[in-house]
């Protein structure tokens, strides 16, 4: 399969339509990028790695990085951890509140923004230094130091934290939240706020695509059995209220930011990364989509 050549013409036909979106503005950080920038990272399970456009710039990963932190957890806390969250599609935008008064501070999943600062709070419970154990844990996924906190993204998103203060309230109200809300907003910002490039993002989901075992860190980091889990939650909740729409237009199980930058795996084959930061209404990048939809069709391919 000539991945290089399949990756450069979705690229050239995604620049030729040109769809628009608009550029996350809700962290004033996140809009002062240039909304013009696209690549696509591409890593087969030999490791071999293809690209194309900006694939070697790092861009902020924000919810992205909501799968590594489940990851973290998912191994430690084994089926604790589903009382405390569950394991549904939402049907509502990511930071949704009205849903976590109504579903009693049980999270419908990781995913959405109560869930994922559930699964940090948990993080924050079992390490001294939870930042410090997260980028380790993503380099080492990707086989090298790749990681980088932005600390403008991260003041940027502190400064406006209304929503997430919110849900991490509504949380400890509901005795779903262990540590102190500050601490635990501030590692989550911090997660959001990394900056890796779209192949480096590629390599550290390559395991998703590979039962569990990576081939960058050269050990299992989850079985089987919990690969197939998390690419069955990437897969019905990894696009928020567009997780539908993803799984018909594309097929395969994946996770987006409002960085504009999407991660997927296809199982036993590859794990890609696509990233445009300019986004359509529910949060999503338009072009990484549009590209993802696209690369499917011409391979001939999906989950299905
Ligand atoms: N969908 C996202 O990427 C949201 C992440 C962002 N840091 C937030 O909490 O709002």
């Amino acid at each position: 399969m000539d991945y290089q050549k399949i990756i450069e013409e979705v690229y050239q036909e995604v620049q030729s339509e040109n769809k628009r979106g608009k550029v996350a503005d809700y962290i004033p950080e996140l809009a002062n990028v240039n909304p013009d920038q696209f690549g696509i990272g591409l890593v087969d399970l030999e490791g071999n790695v293809f690209g194309v456009g900006d694939y070697e710039v790092p861009f902020s990963i924000q919810s992205i990085s909501k799968v590594h932190t489940l990851v973290m957890v998912f191994h430690v806390f084994k089926s604790k951890l589903w009382s405390r969250v569950n394991v549904e599609p939402s049907g509502n935008p990511f930071n949704s509140i009205a849903q976590l008064e109504f579903e009693k501070g049980v999270p419908r999943n990781p995913f959405i923004n109560a869930g994922a600062l559930v699964i940090t709070d948990a993080l924050c419970s079992k390490f001294e230094n939870p930042i410090e154990q997260i980028s380790a844990y993503i380099n080492e996924l990707s086989g090298k130091s790749c990681v980088r906190i932005n600390s403008s993204v991260k003041e940027s998103e502190k400064n406006h934290a209304e929503r997430n203060t919110a849900l991490a309230y509504f949380l400890k109200a509901y005795q779903n939240f262990e540590n102190e809300v500050d601490q635990v907003l501030d590692v989550y910002f911090s997660h959001c706020a990394m900056e890796m490039s779209c192949l480096d993002l590629a390599r550290s989901f390559s395991f998703l695509a590979n039962d569990g075992y990576s081939i960058f860190a050269n050990r299992e980091i989850v079985s089987e059995s919990h690969a197939r889990r998390i690419n069955a939650l990437m897969l019905t909740c990894g696009f928020y209220d567009e997780a539908g729409e993803f799984a018909f237009r594309v097929g395969l199980p994946g996770k987006s930011g409002v960085g504009g930058g999407v991660a997927a795996v296809m199982p036993h084959k590859f794990s890609i990364a696509v990233w445009s930061p300019e986004l359509n209404e529910k949060g999503n990048s338009v072009k990484a989509i549009r590209a993802l939809e696209l690369l499917t069709d011409k391979l001939s391919f999906s989950l299905f």
